[in-house]
């Protein structure tokens, strides 16, 4: 594979929808070539929108859209070098798997052989070698996904684009094909745009996300840059389970939360400014009360297969959740600590009312998926 270079970008795009709504607002994001990409964001936050203004099924209200630095934002869809697998993979239900992966090349005219080979391949690279005479009816949830997959790849677009294109399979199966989905993209090397509104399916597939709430980009980077430096409180909730305490900085490398002062590996903040204070549960580490940095007290426990899961309260009634591979006593104290660069500091961008509606709507429509 060559050296990366920016394969999409999108400049200052804003979606304003015939009904007024705004549903993206001053969107700016760079793509570069052969890397996998995740949208991920609540439902509603915008994320189909831009696949769509990507592929040219929508247009921007405002801004542009640029393919190899060429502005495509008029182009016709049929014209670009991208190819969208959607979320009910839109197969024809009357054509056989060879006919559904060989359609887009009849229409392209291509010679009977020619077609014959590259559809050959496309199943080859999505593992479905002897499938091509079977039917859609006939293959399972994931083999069907497969073959959406390998009906994109055989036109070798520069950039696939995947709408939530596993959320209709079960956990098991939804797992395997993130293995293989991302083995095809590092096969082919190229560009795979991914939306989806699992945070841990983003994490485990790609090298960057780009976190999406009302129309904003809220953070990108790599998965573990968005999860160790999440930059906004929508972001430290939304990715992962977090602790989030109300906090004041005190000066440089020192932050107070939960009435005492602590060693921490952020600078550059106004003294006194108000902060909001980040530890990942599996940051905390369970040792004796005396030498813990908080005395909490250990409320409830769960045992979920590979840690134990342990709410507890410190003296202010704050709510602590830990990750731990022991089991701890309930209703005793216990130490918790921790290190100074586990502890995230973050500045206040937004109430927490405003924060609190957003997420309660995104997990309501998590239960109803
Ligand atoms: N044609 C339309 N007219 C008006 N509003 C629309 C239209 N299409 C989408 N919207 C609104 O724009 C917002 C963003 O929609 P979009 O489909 O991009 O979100 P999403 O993040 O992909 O959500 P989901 O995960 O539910 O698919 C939503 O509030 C949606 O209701």
């Amino acid at each position: 594979m060559g050296e990366k270079m920016d394969i999409i970008q999108l400049k200052n795009v804003t979606k304003r929808y015939d009904d007024g709504f705004v549903a993206l607002k001053n969107i700016n994001l760079t793509i570069e070539s052969g890397k996998f990409y995740s949208l991920l964001g609540p439902s509603g936050s915008g994320k189909s929108t831009i696949l769509r203004i990507i592929a040219g099924f929508s247009n921007p209200t405002e801004g542009q859209v640029y393919f190899d630095g060429k502005d495509i934002t008029e182009l016709d869809p049929a014209k670009r070098q991208i190819n969208t697998v959607f979320q009910n993979y839109a197969l024809f239900p009357h054509l056989n798997v060879f006919e559904n992966v060989a359609f887009g090349l009849k229409i392209k005219k291509r010679s009977i052989k020619d077609i014959k080979v590259a559809v050959k391949d496309a199943l080859h690279m999505v593992r479905l070698d002897g499938f091509a005479n079977r039917e859609i009816s006939e293959l399972s949830g994931g083999q069907q996904q497969r073959v959406a997959i390998a009906r994109a790849i055989v036109n070798e677009p520069k950039v696939l684009l995947l709408d939530e294109s596993l959320s209709a399979l079960d956990k098991r199966l939804r797992k395997e094909m993130q293995f293989e989905l991302r083995a095809i993209q590092k096969k082919l090397g190229i560009t795979f745009i991914f939306v989806t509104h699992d945070q841990e399916e983003a994490l485990s597939m790609s090298d960057e996300i780009f976190v999406l709430n009302d129309g904003k980009i809220q953070q990108s980077g790599s998965p573990v840059n968005i999860y160790d430096e999440p930059i906004n409180d929508f972001v430290a909730r939304f990715i992962g389970d977090s602790n989030i305490l109300p906090g004041r900085m005190i000066k440089d490398f020192e932050v107070e939360f939960a009435n005492k002062h602590f060693q921490c590996a952020d600078a550059g903040m106004k003294e006194n400014e108000k902060v909001e204070i980040v530890i990942r549960p599996e940051d905390l580490d369970i040792v004796v009360p005396e030498k813990g940095k908080l005395v909490v007290t250990a409320q409830t426990q769960l045992f979920l297969g590979d840690h134990f899961e342990i709410k507890a309260l410190d003296a202010d009634e704050n709510e602590w959740l830990i990750h731990s591979t022991n089991a701890c006593k309930l209703n005793e104290r216990i130490g918790l600590f921790f290190d100074p660069e586990d502890i995230h500091v973050m500045r206040l961008h937004e109430s927490q009312a405003d924060f609190d509606a957003r997420l309660d709507s995104y997990e309501e429509d998590r239960e109803n998926d």
